[in-house]
Order: C-alpha cells, then sequence, then structure tokens
C-alpha cells in the first residue's frame, strides 16, 4: 500500500492530514502514534475509505483505491474500530458471519466451514452461540477481529485495538496479532497509543503531529526520547532490561528539596 502526499481537511477547517506520504509493506506490522489531534483517526479513516481525500492517492496493488467495489476492497482490506456498536443483540457465530458478506450475497447460505477455524483460532468455539452483551469487553473484541478475519483481508487496519483491554488482555491481544501477522501473513496497519507496544509489536512506526508526519522508520528510530520530548512533550528514558528495552516516563520536573 503506498500513500502519496495524502492531504484532508475537514469542511470549513485546516485541520486533518496534510502532505502524508509513506509505504506499507506487504507482512508487515505498522504502529501509527501521536498526540491526541494529530490526525491518526483522520488517516485511519482515509485508508478505511470512510473520508475521500482533498489531494493525494492511496494505492493497493499499484492501483487507486477508489478503484475497487466496495466489496472488492472489503476482500483486501479489513477495519476493526475502536467503538464497535451493535444496535441489535446478535450472536458471536451470526456477526462473525457478516465478515463473509464480500464474499456472498444477501440470500446465500453462510459457509460455516470457513468460519469454524477463525473461531477456533481466537478461542471463540465455546461462546459461538452466546449473545454479543454477554460478553466481556475483551471477549467482544476478539469477536469483532474474527469478524474481520472472516473477510479473507490481506490488511487489517485497528484503531486502538487495547483501549478498552485490562493489562493481561492487552498483552494477548498483541499477541495475537502478532502471531496473524506470522502465520497468516497479514499485514497490519494499527493505530497504537502505547508507546511500548509500537516498540514491541511494529517493524516501522509512523509518527504524526499537527497532521504531519514527524517521523517515520524502525521503532528504534523513530520512539527515541528527544522525539518523544519534541511531540509528545513528555520526558523518557529507554530501559534495557532482561526482557527487552521498554520506555519508561519520567516526571517532567523534580522538585529540590
Ligand atoms: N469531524 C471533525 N470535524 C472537524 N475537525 C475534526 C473532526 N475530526 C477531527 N478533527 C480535527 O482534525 C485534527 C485531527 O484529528 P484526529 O481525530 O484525526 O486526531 P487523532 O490523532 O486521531 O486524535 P485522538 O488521539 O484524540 O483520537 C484535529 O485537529 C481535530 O480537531
Amino acid at each position: 500500500m503506498q500513500v502519496k502526499q495524502l492531504t484532508y481537511a475537514y469542511p470549513n477547517q485546516n485541520r486533518g492530514v496534510t502532505q502524508l506520504t509513506f509505504a506499507i509493506n506487504p507482512g508487515t506490522m505498522t504502529a501509527i502514534i501521536g498526540p491526541n489531534g494529530s490526525g491518526k483517526s483522520t488517516l485511519f479513516k482515509l485508508l478505511a475509505r470512510e473520508l475521500q481525500p482533498d489531494s493525494g492517492t492511496i494505492e493497493l496493488e499499484q492501483q487507486p483505491i477508489t478503484h475497487f467495489s466496495a466489496k472488492e476492497y472489503a476482500r483486501k482490506v479489513a477495519v476493526v474500530h475502536q467503538h464497535n456498536q451493535l444496535y441489535d443483540d446478535i450472536s458471536v457465530l451470526d456477526l462473525v458471519r457478516f465478515g463473509q458478506l464480500p464474499y456472498h450475497s444477501l440470500l446465500a447460505e453462510p459457509d460455516d466451514a470457513q468460519i469454524k477455524p477463525i473461531l477456533d483460532y481466537l478461542e471463540l468455539t465455546a461462546l459461538q452461540q452466546q449473545s454479543m452483551n454477554q460478553l466481556s469487553g475483551g471477549q467482544q473484541q476478539r469477536v469483532w477481529l474474527a469478524m474481520a478475519l472472516a473477510q479473507q483481508p490481506e490488511y487489517l487496519l485497528l484503531d486502538e485495538p487495547t483501549t478498552y483491554l485490562d493489562l493481561h488482555f492487552q498483552a494477548s491481544f498483541m499477541e495475537l496479532l502478532a502471531k496473524l501477522n506470522r502465520e497468516l501473513h497479514l499485514t497490519i496497519v494499527m493505530i497504537l497509543h502505547d508507546l511500548n507496544q509500537a516498540l514491541h509489536f511494529s517493524q516501522r512506526v509512523i509518527m504524526l503531529a499537527d497532521g504531519r508526519i514527524v517521523a517515520g522508520g524502525t521503532p528504534e528510530t523513530v520512539l527515541t526520547p528527544p522525539h518523544l520530548q519534541d511531540v509528545f512533550r513528555i520526558n523518557t528514558e529507554l530501559v534495557t532490561t532482561k526482557q527487552g528495552q521498554f520506555i519508561v516516563q519520567l516526571p517532567t520536573t523534580t522538585t529540590a528539596d
């Protein structure tokens, strides 16, 4: 996926994103990070075709993404939003079946042979007849991911996928994404707020500020204390442990006794 000079401003505003250029290489995990209001969600909506750019292009397989029909695009790119809303009560199985819509007409019988391994993979088989509103937030998040996988996409876009999960589920959800990337070769693009998740789970980080890319590259080159100071206005230190390196946020001011 190639993003070239992508620019979007909300109506009557000059805010949004400006002149974004970057590539998402197949088979990689990319983290999009930046402070509040830096343009992450706007970029996400442009990649998901929920907004149309004012100028610039997004290309997939050397074609502008506008050339794909909605169904064609859904077979290539699946989106997991941060705030998923359900208007009706629905079972886990029925919701995951919706992921197959890009392959079938509405009247076609669901193909549960394809769904079953996905439910097994995400440890949802025992929950498949349960109603969504009986599940915890972490379980629901796995079901939305299962629905996205039922689209059999090549690209998976995730907007702050771990925001509502407790620390245990945050860690296991990120491990799961890494497994999907490794085993199914899914290309993953995710908005993250947690800098250590970006450090440990991405090969590439795109750092936004004021709607522009201020740094892009490997996590080690982008997530440096000077960059984090400039962009997030936080004081950090990279600490090396037996488990690898971690970004630790330090107090911004020190009080003399
Ligand atoms: N619907 C909208 N109408 C007008 N301006 C908007 C709208 N949505 C976002 N903006 C503005 O566009 C800019 C980028 O916002 P965006 O939501 O993309 O940031 P973000 O990085 O996702 O922020 P956050 O971390 O708070 O979710 C901000 O200045 C914001 O105020």
